[in-house]
């Protein structure tokens, strides 16, 4: 069967940037560690004022073609998953079209549009429609373009306004793929939940505190669902786990639940016991709450080896670390966090041709899933043409005020963005270009 997964990737971060430890956290009155230690987050994208999802979109997906020398006529679909949409008909995907034909000789009249909804499960499930588009022979020889973009502000004053952040990934999914295989198999984790809304609002109406219980509850049932098609997994058969981020601190609650899970009936659970004990099982309980106090306190313990801090380090700390620059991109964000992750490979050196990611996304809403990538040959030329660094350094660091009106300029409800201050000069770029006459956005590329 010939493979099919993620040919190449391109990152667009919005061009400003928000300090919550010496910035944000100050004017909050909070401390900095809050952010920095308990959340896990040093700084937060934001688009300038030319820049919204459109742009940040279009903008990834012209430095993917580019990069990879397409054509329209290459292309056989493009999806776009979102959660910031600002139009609940016309999909953001003919928008990005739109922006690559003001550019390219040819079009994408041929190519399948579409824009995909589950919170941020969305981008993950894009890939899938690519992969069975692929598998089921509909492809003509052409590739797909899957762009995750997103905007995600919080109301002001919402506890989610620590986690804001705003950027774009763009993903070729194509045959004999340069970057990762995608397993077949997945897991899913799924149920009617109430945790993070927008029901017909810019801004989410969230249940922080419950909104990071259903996340592990739904990728618990993903891991175990996983499981019963790939077999029991083992921390030692995954290189890299890169997780959906909204936060760091989320992945690190993730990520000690799935090595308890992966490691119960190992040699490693065997090894640890005469440091922590074995795991309880519940059987071995008459009461459920006995059995929840035992497996916490295991937990907690379990945290503190040496075994699972190495395990942390190698596997789970490098997908997190521009989630920590960047903050949450909700669609995009754990294809951040799989670029993050083989970005840092790279940088250590380290050979992951053949080796495995296990990839655990999420939505609100919820549902997770669970698949495992294999890396390819071609991951280290890919990964090392991103422009990552550079982006994030340019990036204008803004002061409150500044936030105060970029998070104004938005908002849809203020309708100032049209003739908003701008923090930085656009080059070689898709902007925002003001509205049409039916209400539409318009955009143009500026040399
Ligand atoms: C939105 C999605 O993308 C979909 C999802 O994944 S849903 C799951 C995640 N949910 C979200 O991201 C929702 C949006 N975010 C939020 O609502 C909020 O940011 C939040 C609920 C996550 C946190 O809100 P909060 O109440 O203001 O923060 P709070 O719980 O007090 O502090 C956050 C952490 O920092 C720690 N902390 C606080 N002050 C600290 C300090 N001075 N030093 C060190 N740590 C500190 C807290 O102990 C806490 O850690 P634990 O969770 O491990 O206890």
């Amino acid at each position: 069967m010939t493979a099919v997964g993620i040919d190449a990737v391109e990152i667009r971060t919005g061009k400003l940037e928000l300090d919550l430890a010496e910035t944000f956290a100050p004017a909050k009155g909070e401390s900095p560690e809050k952010y920095t230690k308990g959340l896990g987050l040093h700084a937060s994208s934001f688009p300038d004022a030319y820049e919204d999802i459109v742009t940040m979109g279009a903008n990834a997906a012209h430095r993917l073609m580019e990069r990879k020398g397409l054509e329209p006529d290459d292309v056989g679909r493009i999806d776009v998953a979102t959660e910031s949409a600002f139009d609940n008909s016309k999909p953001v995907s003919t928008y990005i079209a739109g922006c690559l034909e003001q550019v390219y000789d040819g079009d994408f009249h041929h190519a399948n549009k579409g824009e995909r909804k589950f919170a941020c499960v969305a981008g993950t499930q894009s890939i899938d429609d690519a992969y069975n588009w692929i598998r089921a022979g509909r492809h003509r020889g052409r590739k797909a373009i899957v762009v995750a973009t997103d905007t995600a502000l919080y109301a002001r004053g919402d506890p989610g306004e620590a986690t804001q952040g705003a950027g774009a990934v763009a993903l070729l999914i194509g045959e004999d793929p340069d970057l990762v295989e995608l397993s077949p198999e997945q897991g899913f984790g799924s149920a009617d939940e109430t945790d993070f809304l927008k029901p017909n609002q810019q801004f989410p109406s969230v249940d922080g505190k419950r909104s990071v219980q259903v996340y592990l509850a739904r990728m618990r049932e993903a891991v175990e669902d996983f499981e019963s098609v790939w077999g029991e997994i083992e921390p030692e058969d995954f290189q890299l786990v890169p997780f959906h981020t909204p936060f760091p601190g989320m992945v690190q609650k993730a990520a000690l639940l799935g090595f308890r899970h992966m490691t119960r009936n190992t040699g490693i659970e065997e090894a640890l016991a005469a440091e922590i004990g074995r795991q309880p099982r519940p059987e071995a309980f008459d009461d459920e709450d006995a059995f929840r106090d035992a497996i916490s306190e295991y937990t907690d313990k379990l945290k503190e080896t040496e075994t699972y801090a190495e395990w942390y380090d190698d596997v789970i700390e490098p997908t997190l670390t521009i989630s920590r620059q960047v903050g949450n991109w909700y669609t995009g964000s754990v294809h951040v966090a799989r670029i993050s992750s083989l970005k840092q490979a790279l940088e250590a050196g380290e050979d992951l041709t053949g080796k495995r990611l296990l990839v655990g996304s999420y939505g609100s809403g919820a549902q997770a899933e669970i698949h495992a990538e294999t890396v390819q040959p071609g991951w280290e030329a890919e990964i090392a043409e991103l422009d990552v660094d550079e982006q994030l350094e340019s990036r204008y660091s803004i002061s409150f005020e500044e936030y105060e009106h970029i998070h104004d300029v938005h908002n849809h409800d203020t309708d100032t963005q049209a003739d908003a201050e701008e923090f930085t000069t656009p080059e070689e770029e898709f902007v925002f270009d003001g509205w049409g006459r039916m209400g539409e956005r318009k955009y143009r590329y500026v040399e």
